[in-house]
């Protein structure tokens, strides 16, 4: 599980996919430190917040996640602001934390690098 999650990617969404343990996620969530794993309605998920200049710039790396999401075919919740873009990762199929959001928050962080 310690393996770089950044080169990794994504298997196929499956319904009856094992969602990511307490203990697998202590473990991940180390190599994905800016990213806040917390439950909505009972869903476990990650979610960051990315700060930018202004809109315009906002909305570039909305668009970069949004070719990681097509590239990995797993797709985010993004919100995009003025100077702000919420990402929040989790696996619709299993309704919770696959190790596929894991890989795609540790490759939304990369898109910064470039
Ligand atoms: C049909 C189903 O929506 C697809 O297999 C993919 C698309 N992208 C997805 N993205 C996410 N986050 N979870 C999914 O379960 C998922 N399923």
């Amino acid at each position: 599980m310690t393996e770089q999650l950044q080169t990794q990617v994504c298997e196929a969404c499956r319904a009856d996919a094992p969602k990511v343990s307490d203990a697998e996620l202590a473990e991940l969530i180390k190599q994905i430190p800016d990213w806040v794993p917390m439950a909505r309605d009972g869903v476990m998920m990650l979610e960051r917040e990315f700060k930018f200049k202004n809109f315009k710039l906002a909305l570039e790396f909305t668009n970069k996640v949004a070719e990681l999401a097509e590239a990995e075919f797993h797709h985010p919740s993004i919100l995009t602001e003025w100077g702000k873009v919420t990402i929040t990762w989790w696996t619709h199929a299993i309704n919770g934390l696959h190790k596929n959001d894991f890989i795609c928050a540790a490759k939304t962080d990369a898109l910064l690098d470039n």
